[in-house]
């Protein structure tokens, strides 16, 4: 009944599962004991009324009864146990595979992040795996006992009256037709509430993230209608689903009624004809009762099973989301290692870029090559490609056409992690975490102490603020650094930057506006990196531009002009064109 498909599922849970083998044996090692004492109980039936109740014989009747109410307590104990090691496998294994998970997409590329929207990934994290938790681990549970408990009884049965057993047995395969045929359905059903509540999650928490931006357009009302719309698919589906199951269980509890019945009207008659005692007619009908309960649960296990397997189907394609640097041919370590100690030139060589295969050429044809010690900057208009030259360079994207050389390797086949050490990155939009300030001017460096963090801080002129903020370093900033300003919030993305350590500076110069004390902080701190660093900056301040070697105009992804400002005034080009548009403010020219 369980798909080859569904068992490639599986492999991973049972990897993980296999971490707790002592307990999983354990568990398993009571059902036998289970089974047996489930098995005991009719034959206690038969004998009590046959041979005693039946004939008027009392004498080893408590002693029959005091025999019957051990097994019953052993059953009782074997199945806790079952349950309590077998479910703590289970849950013990979900939660491996949870941070398994977390770590791995940690590591996926940034393409994934791109298709997938926030929600979608948390909601796997989360909602798929309490599914695999509670609907898979408790569903086997009760199918695997069931299962051999109903095979047993069969056997058992059979032993007892076969004409009796056969009629029972005569009711199975229409059950177990009708039973697969609802599945079926259930199971795309099931795959419909798991992927609206996915999006439902990942609407909910995009509209809780931007609550305030909600609130200041009052969008409240058209964000609700949106969410209600979400919950409208997620509801309907789950009536569906719904409506799937209580059809499911009606039918079976139907079955059953009519099948005792029946065997009621013929094992009476055998009764009375004497082919029958009417301790075995007791037992039996007793019997099937334990037969037919599992087999109506089975409808209802294997439901949960079904959740679960649109479950594993979600998390499946986490596992099989290629990583970052998978199947990718690098370099060794030792390889590169030594030649990537100190940053000694950059040079592209016809790159060209397309963010998705059959996209738009983000990058047509770019060259351009920097030595230690220089400055670039990079201008042009929106969407020119000045960003993706940067993402490119820290390797956030990979599959370019053309070379990208680092100190004379290609850059795609160095591991990042010897890559990253070399930058830093000041980006336009920074996210602050609701930590310190110290943690996120730390982010990513361990090792990196408070006084370093101080360090950092005063060399772009972050310092003063900082200390004068209760708490200083060990202010708590709320969710993406809503308890500081525009400029305060750029002032410690830079000194992030800093404390990073990385010879060379890519900086992402933030187009919004700060007032005129931090932005003149900025300032002296951006002329102070330029004497003591290389830096490449996407450069929207005249004084950056103006103080770089080198200046690359982009327009439609590609390089239009490049040269010095000097030189690129007096081509009276696209670059004399774009300062010609430029905003003056406080005497401070600010490219668009
Ligand atoms: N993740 C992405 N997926 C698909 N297209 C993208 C992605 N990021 C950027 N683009 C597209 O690539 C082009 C270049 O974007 P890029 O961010 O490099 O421009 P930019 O020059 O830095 O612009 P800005 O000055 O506005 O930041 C744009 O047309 C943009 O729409």
């Amino acid at each position: 009944m369980i798909k080859a498909l569904d068992l490639r599922y599986l492999k991973h849970f049972f990897h993980y599962a296999s971490a707790y083998k002592k307990s999983a044996a354990i568990g398993l090692a009571m059902l036998p004991l289970s089974i047996a004492t489930n098995l005991l109980f009719p034959w206690f039936i038969i004998k009590v009324i046959d041979n005693h109740l039946a004939v008027g014989v009392y004498q080893g009747l408590y002693q029959l009864i005091g025999l019957l109410v051990l097994v019953l307590i052993m059953n009782y104990i074997a199945d806790a146990f079952y349950s309590y090691y077998l479910r703590m496998v289970g849950q013990n294994a979900v939660f491996d595979m949870r941070s398994a998970l977390f770590a791995r997409i940690l590591k996926l590329p940034r393409s994934y992040f791109d298709k997938t929207p926030t929600g979608v990934t948390l909601s796997r994290l989360t909602g798929d795996l309490e599914a695999i938790g509670e609907s898979f681990v408790l569903g086997m549970l009760g199918l695997v006992k069931d299962s051999i408990n109903t095979v047993a009884l069969i056997i058992m049965m059979a032993f007892i009256d076969w004409q009796l057993t056969l009629l029972v047995v005569l009711v199975f395969p229409p059950v177990l037709y009708l039973t697969n045929f609802v599945r079926k359905r259930l199971r795309a059903m099931y795959q419909i509430t798991r992927s609206s509540l996915a999006k439902g999650t990942g609407f909910l928490q995009e509209a809780l993230l931007g609550v305030k931006t909600v609130q200041l357009y009052r969008a409240e009302q058209q964000v609700e209608a949106e969410f209600l719309r979400y919950t409208d698919e997620f509801k309907n589906a789950q009536l569906k689903t719904n409506t799937y199951d209580a059809a499911l269980f009606s039918i079976i509890t139907g079955v059953t009624s009519i099948t005792i019945g029946l065997i009621i009207w013929y094992g009476s008659g055998k009764v009375l004809q004497d082919a029958l005692t009417l301790g075995v007619l007791i037992a039996f009908i007793n019997t099937l009762e334990k037969v037919f309960v599992p087999l109506r649960d089975f409808t209802s296990q294997i439901a949960s099973i079904q959740r679960s397997f649109a479950a594993f189907d979600h998390i499946e394609e986490l596992f099989i989301e290629p990583l970052a640097e998978q199947d990718r041919v690098l370099y060794s370590i030792d390889e590169v290692h030594d030649k990537l100690q100190r940053f000694e030139s950059l040079e592209f060589k016809n790159v060209s870029f397309r963010y998705k295969p059959g996209g738009p050429l983000v990058l047509n044809n770019v060259s351009f090559s920097l030595r230690q010690g220089n400055q670039l900057a990079l201008v042009g208009t929106t969407g020119s490609g000045k960003s993706t030259v940067m993402r490119l360079i820290a390797k956030v994207y990979q599959d370019y056409d053309g070379s990208i050389l680092l100190n004379g390797l290609e850059l795609a086949q160095i591991p990042t992690d010897q890559v990253t050490p070399l930058f830093s990155l000041m980006q336009q939009d920074v996210f602050l975490f609701e930590q310190s300030i110290g943690f996120n001017i730390a982010l990513g460096k361990e090792g990196v102490g408070p006084e370093q963090i101080k360090q950092a801080a005063q060399y772009v002129y972050a310092d003063d603020f900082i200390s004068a903020q209760p708490g200083g370093y060990d202010l708590q900033l709320s969710s993406n650094g809503g308890n500081l300003s525009a400029g305060q919030t750029q002032l410690i993305s830079f000194a992030r930057a800093v404390a990073q350590g990385g010879q060379v500076m890519m900086l992402d110069e933030a187009t919004s506006s700060v007032d005129s004390v931090t932005e003149s902080l900025i300032q002296k701190a951006i002329s102070r990196l330029f004497k003591a660093k290389t830096v490449i900056a996407i450069a929207h301040r005249l004084s950056t531009i103006r103080d770089s070697d080198q200046i690359l105009v982009l327009h439609q992804g590609q390089i239009v002009e490049r040269g010095n400002h000097d030189q690129l005034i007096a081509q009276q080009g696209v670059y004399a064109n774009l300062l010609n548009e430029i905003e003056v403010t406080d005497g401070e020219a600010n490219l668009a």
